[in-house]
């Protein structure tokens, strides 16, 4: 490749900082490396644009970032980039350092900034031209200036995309207030009014309504109907007479009224106050916008940093029009820049024409689900709904999945809305046998949003020849009309042999059984993704950045064995989001030539001066190769370079409380397990769905019994096909310098980006680095 063909491409970070910023950087620099591009970081946002504040990132400038909350290269609000004298600055610094690529991570206000220095490029450039700042030929050798944009908000306001990077932290942030509140507010049997960020987005007010079980929520896309406010305390009133010891009302910080009025938190506390609550308020702040990033926007924005180096490589799409980089679902998509920006703007306009019936549809189908459980699920807006006389009953079966409690919480509640009677089994099919069946009424499931554990326990049990016919007449006399099993493996075992005894027991045939995806290690058919196995990864992530940071003891290579039985998930995730430079999974195998591979490139590392090294493995990667082989065979071999230490992490995978996607996922999916039985209702007279459910392509799908028991491997106790498996590889390689690798034959001519110098941007805590300025305090600064 000639100098000429060099790509040089640069990133700024803009708006509020969102934690996840850093991984996105890392992931794009990398990857654009990796294609041999030059990249650079612009520093401070736009301000680093217009005052040519440029400088060049190379692989070591980026590592150890991918755990740090904020931006490395720094972020600001830049009133000059606001003026076209401002752009003309930035253009012509972009001129004078050859760059015409340009990714941008920031909020809507961002991504407008970036959408207009793209339209008005021609004519800066001609003016620049005009007032012989830069040569004619310019013209030409720049004729367009490639944007994508990812956007790096905790707002989760863009269009384009499902979730903004920094928002899923947000909410942990948000949610681990509101959970510690929660206690104290119960003790004293208070009231509290809770103010969360979101400028005019009411997202984060909503998730963490409905992740909490809050009473009220106040956000800007659905205002209040005159008189809400004695609406609102009569109605905390009737949830204390039910049960209650406390209320909790989440307010928006862009909340308003249907005039378009704010309210503020301090009047919502003071309305409480005066109607005789003993209440209290908490504005959260900027303690939502800091610290580690979550599993979630670790993944997002590592994906969507590859992305974007992709992107500026696919020369036809990169010169036709500015991308913006988001999610559906699981997946990475490109969208048109300027229309996301133009439907996320049209969404202020509604509101400020208090055209709100739109407004909540204009936020998407997410939004507008969330806002509808949350009205269902709420005490405020509970229903007096006539039973519909059918019986629903809910098991759990194999290992305990954090969201198990959410989950069931709003199963009842989402079904007493509609008029089923609900039941709940304790102890899996066993418990079914057994007849340990109790009625689930709305407040016993109370509190239940935000409990790690399952109260209905489960076991590994399944309906056999020895307990089937005290199944059938547990059944038969609560006269249930539909099972829902909420479990792992085990449980869709369970369910395909109950479906089996359909001929033997043709009462079953008018039985709905249906699995849903609960376990942490997401190896169930029908599903991207299984409730528990988002909690499970940020509770690995937490020790995995607290073993890293004992590195700096000695140099060390850590083998890290997780949970996850035959199904590689849960390495391979926590791989990709800790920066690990190997994942060990029984889906690509384990050989001596591989590890033989891998030591050379660990030893090569090592030599290189790194400090640490990580390998995570899945518990059943290799019967032969176990943890403590390795870990023996690394140590051994190493000896005289490096250290290592083997970890399992255990049990701890499995529990805590739920994060906040387990809780709003689980709610998510009963939500549509209840438009499936009516649809099913409607189309057969009585209840007989069977198969499963799970969230795919972002959507919630379900898969019919035979094609869910066709997907099912019995062997290795996991899906046949399992859409992840590509990212391995893409995590390998970017986490792994590619010098230090010899199974890499052409590696890109790296050999000057390696090593941050003197003047480079080089991430302070980088484990490679050998000395820092004693003037200079290492936690904050570049
Ligand atoms: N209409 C615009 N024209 C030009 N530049 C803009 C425009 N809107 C925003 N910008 C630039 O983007 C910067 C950041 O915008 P803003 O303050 O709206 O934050 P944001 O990107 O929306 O992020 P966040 O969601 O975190 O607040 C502004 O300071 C400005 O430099
Ligand atoms: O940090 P600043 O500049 O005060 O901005 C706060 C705003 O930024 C955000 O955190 C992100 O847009 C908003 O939720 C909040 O309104």
């Amino acid at each position: 490749m000639s100098t000429k063909d060099i790509k040089r491409i640069a990133v700024l970070t803009s708006g509020g900082d969102s934690s996840g910023m850093n991984p996105a950087i890392r992931a794009f620099a990398r990857a654009a490396m990796l294609k041999g591009a030059e990249v650079f970081a612009i520093r401070e946002g736009y301000n680093g644009l217009v005052n040519d504040s440029i400088l060049p990132l190379n692989w070591g400038s980026v590592a150890g970032i991918i755990s740090r909350g904020g931006t490395i290269i720094g972020t600001a609000r830049s009133a000059e980039f606001r003026t076209r004298e401002g752009r003309k600055k930035a253009a012509f610094n972009l001129i004078k350092n050859k760059i015409n690529n340009l990714l941008v991570i920031g909020g809507d206000g961002s991504l407008t900034g970036a959408n207009l220095l793209r339209s008005e490029w021609c004519s800066l450039l001609g003016e620049l031209v005009n007032d012989g700042k830069i040569s004619p030929d310019c013209l030409e050798n720049y004729s367009t200036l490639s944007i994508a944009g990812i956007v790096g908000s905790i707002d989760n306001d863009m269009c384009g995309t499902d979730l903004t990077v920094g928002a899923d932290t947000a909410t942990r942030r948000i949610l681990e207030a509101i959970d510690s509140i929660l206690s104290t507010a119960v003790s004293h049997q208070r009231s509290f009014v809770i103010e969360v960020m979101g400028r005019n987005c009411g997202w984060l007010a909503l998730v963490s309504g409905v992740a909490t079980g809050a009473d009220y929520i106040l956000i800007p896309e659905s205002p209040p109907e005159k008189g809400w406010e004695q609406h609102m305390a009569d109605n905390l009133e009737k949830g204390r007479l039910s049960g209650r010891r406390c209320s909790l009302v989440i307010v928006s910080e862009g909340a308003i009224d249907s005039d378009g009025k704010p309210i503020t938190s301090s009047y919502v506390r003071q309305f409480l106050e005066d109607k005789g609550h003993d209440a209290r308020i908490t504005i959260l702040g900027h303690v939502q916008r800091g610290g580690t990033p979550t599993f979630l926007d670790r993944y997002i924005a590592t994906i969507m940093g590859v992305e974007s180096a992709n992107y500026f490589y696919d020369t036809k799409e990169a010169q036709k029009e500015p991308v913006l980089i988001g999610m559906s679902g699981t997946d990475v998509i490109r969208s048109p820049l300027m229309e996301c920006v133009k439907k996320t703007q049209s969404i202020a306009t509604l509101i400020k024409e208090k055209r709100f019936n739109e407004v909540v549809d204009c936020r998407g189908g997410m939004f507008k689900e969330f806002h509808e459980i949350f009205r269902a699920c709420s005490n405020l807006y509970r229903r007096k709904v006539e039973p519909n006389g059918l019986n629903i009953v809910i098991l759990h079966s194999g290992g305990p999945s954090p969201g198990m409690n959410p989950c069931v919480r709003a199963f009842t509640r989402l079904g007493i809305d509609r008029g089923y009677t609900m039941y709940g089994c304790f102890n899996g099919f066993g418990g079914l046998a057994l007849g340990e069946i109790q009625q689930l009424n709305w407040m016993t499931v109370n509190g239940w949003s935000v409990m790690g554990g399952a109260e209905l326990g489960t076991n590994r049990s399944v309906p056999n020849d020895s307990n089937i016919d005290a199944i059938m007449a547990n059944l038969e006399k609560l006269k249930i009309d539909a099972i829902l099993m909420f479990g792992g493996f085990n449980g869709y075992l369970g369910i395909a042999k109950l479906y089996e005894y359909r001929e033997k027991y043709p009462r079953l045939k008018k039985i709905s059984i249906i699995g849903a995806p609960g376990t942490i290690a997401n190896n169930v058919p029908g599903t991207n993704i299984s409730i528990g196995a988002d909690t499970s990864l940020n509770n690995t992530l937490d020790a995995l950045d607290k073993i890293k940071q004992s590195a700096v003891a000695s140099r060390r290579l850590f083998v890290v064995e997780v949970m996850g039985a035959h199904c590689g998930y849960l390495a391979a995730m926590s791989s990709l989001a800790s920066g690990a430079e190997r994942s060990y999974i029984m889906e690509k195998g384990v050989t001596l030539e591989s590890l033989t591979k891998d030591l050379k490139m660990f030893v090569e590392r090592f030599k290189r001066e790194h400090r640490i090294g990580l390998i995570i493995k899945s518990e059943s990667a290799s019967p032969t190769y176990t943890t403590h082989f390795i870990y023996s065979l690394f140590k051994e071999e190493g000896k005289h370079l490096f250290d290592v230490r083997e970890s399992i992490l255990g049990h701890l995978q499995q529990g805590g409380s739920p994060s906040a996607i387990d809780r709003i996922f689980s709610t998510r999916l009963m939500n549509h397990y209840f438009e499936f039985l009516e649809k099913d209702l409607k189309e057969n007279n009585h209840l007989q769905m069977s198969g499963c459910i799970g969230f795919i392509d972002g959507g919630v799908h379900f898969t019919p019994m035979p094609e869910m028991i066709e997907e099912m491997s019995d062997k290795y106790r996991r899906p046949r096909s399992q859409w992840w498996m590509d990212l391995v590889d893409i995590s390998q390689n970017i986490s792994v310098f590619p010098l230090d690798d010899p199974s890499i034959f052409n590696p890109p001519n790296l050999n000057d980006l390696g090593r941050p110098k003197s003047h480079e941007i080089s991430s302070p805590t980088s484990y490679s680095q050998k000395s820092f300025d004693p003037n200079v305090n290492p936690q904050f600064t570049l």
